[in-house]
C-alpha cells in the first residue's frame, strides 16, 4: 500500500490570486484525558449499548469514547494487545464485542475490530508449556499497522467534518432553493460511467475507498483445503453419476430418472445456497468437465486477440475522476460477450443498449469485433441466429445457459438474497496473461448498480497450483462475526465455479505467474437494478453526451501533457515550451473535463488544478508524471 506521499504531488502548491478552498491543516481532534490511576467511576450508560465493567476495560467513559481520537484508539489497541498477552477467553470476546458497541462509526469500529482480532490471534502461541506472549516483532509490527491506520483514521475524521459542515450549509442553500432531483451525494451514475457497470472504485493510489481500513496484506490467508476440514467449508462438488452439474442442467430426462434428476439438482442448490449464507461465498468444483473447459478454451482462444485492457474508476470519489486502465490495479484483458439470456426482462438492456430478445446466440458485444469475429446482426438490430454463429460459441452459450437455470430456477428458491434475481449482465471473458497480473482487493458492486451475485467459471489447463499465483482470495464471513474474516484463498481450477454476493464480498486476484482465463457472470436483483437502471434513464440526454467527451477531453489532455515517456525512474527533460503547453492546454479545458482531471491528479479543486498548471514547473511537472505513470496511466 502506497502511503500518501506517494501519491503524484500537484505542481509546487502556488498561491491562488484568489485563494481557492485549498485544504487546511485542521487542529487535531480533542483528545480525552485517560485517567491514570484509579479510573473514574463509570458513568450511566449514555446508549445502553455497553456493558458498563467491560467498557472500564479502556479506562474511559463511554461518553468519552463517542469522540473518539486516534490518540483514543491507539489506547484501544493498547489494552487490545495486553488483552492478547493471555490466552483469550470468551469473556475477551465479549469485551471486543461491547468495545466494537461502543463506536459511534462503523468504520472506526471495523478498524478496532480487526485490530483486536489481530491481537487475539497472535495471542495463540502453540506452547503448551509457556504462557503465550506475543513476539517483539510481531507486536512491533502490530504497533506500526495502528499508527498507520490511526493516520487513516485521523484523516476520515476531517473528512467526516468537512462532510458534516458542508451538509450543513447544503441543508441551508436547500431550504432557501427549490429541491433538486440530482442524487444526494452528487455522484455520476454508474450507467454513464461505463457500458458496462463492472469499474470499482478506487483511489488514485490504487487502494479502496478511505473509509475501508484495508488489512488484506496483512491477514493471514486460509487456503480451501485447510477449511476441508472445517464443517464451513464452501465447496460444493459439481458432479453428478450422470455427468456434470453443467450437463445435467441441460439434458432433458424422463421419468423416474427425470425426477432423480430434480432432486440431485435441487439437493446442489440447497448446499449452494447454504454456503452462501454462511459464507456469503460458495464454490462448486467440476460444474464442467475437462473436455468441455478444453472446447471453451478454444473458443476463447480464437478471440484472444480482441481481448481489451479492463478498466477501473480512479479519482476522488464517484463523482470525480475517470475510467481507466491502471494495470498494477486491474491487469485482466476482457472481452464482452452479448446474448443468451434465458430471461427476457423489460429492464435488461445490453452494452448497446438494446434488449436482448429471447434466448439468443452468443457474441461479442462491440461492432467492430463481431465485424472481425464474423457474427452478424441484421439491419433491424434483431441478432439472427445462424448455425455459424451458434457454433462459434456454442460451448460458452452452453455454459452460461447451464449457470443461467442453475442460479434462475434453482438456487434463487434457497437464499432469500437471491429472490429476486430476474436477470443478469453480459458475460464478461478475462485473462489474466500472467507476468503479475493482478485484481487488488474490491467489492464488485459499491454503487447499487442492481448487480447481487458474482458467478465465475474458470477455464484453466489441469495443473493449476498455488506458485501458478493468480488465486482468488475472498473475504467471506458475515459481517457481525468477530472471528472466521481471514481471506480464503481459491485456486482458479478450470471447471470450477466460484460465487459469491457482488454487493458485500470483498475479493482480490492474486498476481498470477501464467495466463489465467474465467468467465463472469453478474445477476442482478430486480428492483435494485431497475432503480439503478432509472436513474440512468432519467439523466438528461445531453448530460450523458457530455460525460463521454470530458472523459475523452480529459484522457487527451492526460496523455500529451502529464503521461510523460515512460520511464518513471528516468529523469525526464522538461522545457520551457512544454511547461507553458500544460498552461495552455489547462485553459482550454472544458469544466467537466478539469473537474476529471483535477480529480485524478488529486488536486483539491479545479481552480486549483487550474492554477498550478499555469505556474508549472520542471520538478513539478516531473514529479506529476512520475506518479501518475506509477498508477499506470
Ligand atoms: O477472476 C476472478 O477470480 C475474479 C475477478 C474479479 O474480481 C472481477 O472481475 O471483478
Ligand atoms: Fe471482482
Amino acid at each position: 500500500m502506497k502511503d500518501e506521499s506517494a501519491l503524484p504531488p500537484v505542481a509546487a502548491a502556488p498561491t491562488p490570486v484568489n485563494p481557492p478552498s485549498a485544504p487546511s491543516t485542521k487542529p487535531a481532534p480533542p483528545v480525552p484525558t485517560r485517567p491514570t490511576s484509579s479510573p473514574a467511576p463509570a458513568p450511566a450508560p449514555s446508549t445502553g449499548q455497553y456493558n458498563n465493567t467491560k467498557v472500564t476495560v479502556l479506562n474511559y467513559p463511554t461518553d468519552r469514547l463517542q469522540l473518539i481520537s486516534p490518540r483514543a484508539l491507539v489506547d484501544v489497541v493498547s489494552t487490545c494487545l495486553s488483552l492478547a498477552q493471555k490466552q483469550p477467553s470468551s469473556n475477551d470476546t465479549m469485551t471486543i464485542k461491547s468495545i466494537m458497541e461502543s463506536f459511534p462509526s462503523k468504520s472506526q469500529s471495523e478498524l478496532c475490530r480487526q485490530l483486536l482480532i489481530q491481537a487475539v490471534k497472535f495471542a495463540h502461541q502453540p506452547s503448551p508449556s509457556s504462557p503465550p506472549v506475543l513476539p517483539d516483532d510481531v507486536k512491533e509490527r502490530f504497533v506500526k499497522l495502528a499508527e498507520h491506520q490511526m493516520t487513516k483514521v485521523e484523516e476520515v475524521l476531517e473528512k467526516n467534518l468537512e462532510k458534516s459542515n458542508a451538509l450543513v450549509k447544503q441543508g441551508q442553500d436547500h431550504a432557501a432553493a427549490a429541491s433538486s432531483s440530482s442524487r444526494p451525494d452528487g455522484s455520476i451514475n454508474v450507467e454513464k460511467r461505463s457500458t458496462h457497470a463492472h469499474a470499482p472504485v478506487f483511489n488514485k493510489d490504487g487502494d479502496e475507498d478511505q473509509n475501508d481500513f484495508n488489512f488484506a496484506s496483512w491477514l493471514p490467508s486460509v487456503t480451501l483445503e485447510e477449511l476441508e476440514t472445517e464443517e464451513n467449508k464452501p465447496t460444493v462438488a459439481g458432479s453428478t453419476k450422470n455427468g456434470s452439474l453443467s450437463s445435467v442442467l441441460l439434458r432433458s430426462f424422463k421419468g423416474s430418472e427425470k425426477r432423480n434428476m430434480k432432486k440431485v439438482v435441487a439437493s446442489k442448490a440447497d448446499k449452494v445456497g447454504k454456503k452462501l449464507q454462511k459464507s456469503n461465498f460458495a464454490i462448486i468444483d467440476d460444474f464442467v468437465t475437462v473436455a468441455k473447459v478444453k472446447e471453451l478454451r478454444n473458443e476463447i482462444d480464437n478471440v484472444e486477440p480482441h481481448f481489451s485492457a479492463s478498466e477501473i474508476w480512479v479519482g476522488k470519489g464517484a463523482g470525480v475522476g475517470a475510467q481507466i486502465s491502471v494495470p498494477s490495479v486491474r491487469g485482466d484483458k476482457v472481452l464482452w460477450m452479448c446474448g443468451g439470456h434465458v430471461k427476457n426482462d423489460s429492464t435488461l438492456f445490453d452494452s448497446a443498449g438494446v434488449q436482448p430478445k429471447g434466448k439468443g446466440a452468443i457474441e461479442p458485444c462491440e461492432a467492430k469485433v463481431k465485424e472481425k469475429v464474423g457474427t452478424t446482426i441484421d439491419k433491424g438490430g434483431i441478432r439472427r441466429v445462424s448455425a455459424s454463429v451458434m457454433g462459434k460459441f456454442g460451448a460458452l452459450k452452453q455454459a452460461i445457459e447451464s449457470l443461467d437455470k442453475f442460479v434462475f430456477e434453482e438456487l434463487s428458491a434457497k437464499d432469500p438474497r437471491l429472490s429476486r434475481l430476474s436477470s443478469r449482465s453480459d458475460a464478461m471473458l478475462a485473462v489474466y496473461p500472467g507476468g503479475g497480473s493482478r485484481f487488488q482487493r474490491h467489492i464488485d458492486n459499491t454503487a447499487q448498480d442492481g448487480r447481487r451475485l458474482t458467478v465465475l467459471l474458470y477455464l484453466n489447463e489441469e495443473g493449476w497450483c498455488k506458485e501458478d499465483g493468480g488465486l482468488l482470495k475472498v473475504w467471506g464471513g458475515k459481517e457481525e462475526e468477530v472471528e472466521g474474516r481471514a481471506p480464503v484463498e481459491v485456486l482458479p481450477l478450470g471447471g470450477r465455479v466460484a460465487m459469491f454476493y457482488s454487493d458485500l464480498v470483498p475479493h482480490e486476484v492474486t498476481p498470477a505467474h501464467k495466463a489465467r482465463y474465467a468467465v463472469t457472470v453478474w445477476y442482478y436483483d430486480r428492483i435494485e437494478r431497475s432503480e439503478a437502471v432509472a436513474m440512468g434513464a432519467g439523466t438528461e440526454k445531453g448530460e450523458e453526451a457530455g460525460d463521454v467527451e470530458a472523459q475523452a477531453e480529459a484522457s487527451k489532455f492526460i496523455k500529451e501533457t502529464l503521461a510523460g515517456k515512460g520511464d518513471e525512474e528516468v529523469d525526464e527533460t522538461v522545457d520551457e515550451t512544454e511547461l507553458r503547453r500544460v498552461g495552455e492546454l489547462a485553459n482550454g479545458l472544458s469544466k467537466k473535463a478539469l473537474k476529471i482531471v483535477a480529480g485524478i491528479c488529486g488536486a483539491p479543486s479545479e481552480e486549483y488544478f487550474l492554477e498550478a498548471a499555469n505556474r508549472m514547473d520542471e520538478r513539478s511537472l516531473r514529479e506529476l508524471r512520475q506518479g501518475l505513470s506509477k498508477m499506470g496511466v
